[in-house]
C-alpha cells in the first residue's frame, strides 16, 4: 500500500466531505489545515456546477480563504439555520465526542456547530482515539483574571499552559481572548468536566465538543472511511 502523508490524508477527507453539500444549502465552514482542502473543493464545485451556496465561517482565517475563492458568506446572525457544518477536530473518541481548538477557533466553531442541523467532522486517522485527553484541551478565557483561572486549574491538577504563537507571544484568539491548554492525559468524564469549565467565571468557551456530531470522515491510506454514530 502506498504511504500517504498526513497532509494527503487530510486532502482526501476534505475533498470527500463536499459530497454532502447540496445546492441551496447554508454551509458552516470550519477552520484548520483539513478544512482548507474542503473549502478549496467546495469553491470548485460552486464554480463548475453553478451551486447556490451560502457559507458561514468560523474564523478570520477561513473567511479570508473563502473570500479569495468567491464563496458567498453570511454571518451566523443573518441566516435562519445552518444546514450542514463541516469542520476538523483535534481528537475524536470512539463515542464521537471531540476536542477542538488546536487552531484557537473553538468559540466561533462551537457557535456555528450549535446552530447547525448537521455537523460533519473530517480528520486523518491520527485524530481517532479510544478516550479523549491525549490532545491538550483548549480553554478560551478573557485576559482579565486569566492568571487566577490558571492557578485554579493548576491546583486541580490540570497542568495548564498559556498558548503562545510562533513568535513566542501570548496567543490571542479572533475575539481577543487567551487560550489556556489543559494537559489532562485522559478525560474520564467529559460531561462533568465541560460543566465545571462552563461555570468558571472568565471562561468564554472550552474545546470539548460533546453530542454535536454524528458523521465523521476519517482518512486512511486506503481511502476515506465514513463513520456514523450508532
Ligand atoms: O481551532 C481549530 C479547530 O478546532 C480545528 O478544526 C482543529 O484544530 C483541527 O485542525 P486541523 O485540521 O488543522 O488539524
Amino acid at each position: 500500500m502506498k504511504m500517504m502523508s498526513q497532509d494527503e490524508l487530510k486532502k482526501i477527507v476534505g475533498e470527500k466531505a463536499v459530497d454532502w453539500i447540496k445546492d441551496g444549502m447554508t454551509v458552516g465552514l470550519g477552520t484548520g489545515s483539513t478544512v482548507k482542502y474542503m473549502v478549496e473543493a467546495l469553491a470548485k464545485r460552486i464554480q463548475s456546477e453553478h451551486l447556490n451556496i451560502t457559507g458561514v465561517v468560523t474564523s478570520d482565517a477561513t473567511a479570508k480563504q473563502a473570500r479569495a475563492l468567491n464563496i458567498p458568506l453570511k454571518s451566523v446572525d443573518d441566516v435562519d439555520m445552518i444546514d450542514l457544518t463541516i469542520d476538523g477536530a483535534d481528537e475524536i473518541s470512539s463515542d464521537f465526542q471531540g476536542i477542538k481548538g488546536g487552531g484557537a477557533a473553538l468559540l466561533f466553531e462551537k457557535i456555528v456547530a450549535s446552530n447547525s442541523r448537521k455537523n460533519l467532522w473530517i480528520v486523518d486517522q491520527s485524530k481517532m482515539s479510544e478516550k479523549l485527553g491525549k490532545f491538550p484541551l483548549p480553554v478560551e478565557v478573557i485576559p482579565y483574571g486569566s492568571k487566577k483561572l490558571f492557578s485554579k486549574f493548576s491546583k486541580k491538577g490540570y497542568a495548564p499552559t498559556f498558548r503562545h504563537d510562533d513568535t513566542g507571544q501570548l496567543k490571542y484568539t479572533d475575539s481577543n481572548n487567551l487560550i489556556i491548554d489543559l494537559h489532562l492525559k485522559e478525560i474520564t468524564h467529559p460531561h462533568d468536566l465541560a460543566a465545571y469549565l462552563a461555570e468558571q467565571v472568565g471562561v468564554v468557551e472550552h474545546g470539548l465538543f460533546l453530542d454535536l456530531v454524528n458523521t465523521v470522515i476519517v482518512g486512511y491510506p486506503d481511502g476515506p472511511k465514513v463513520l456514523e454514530a450508532r
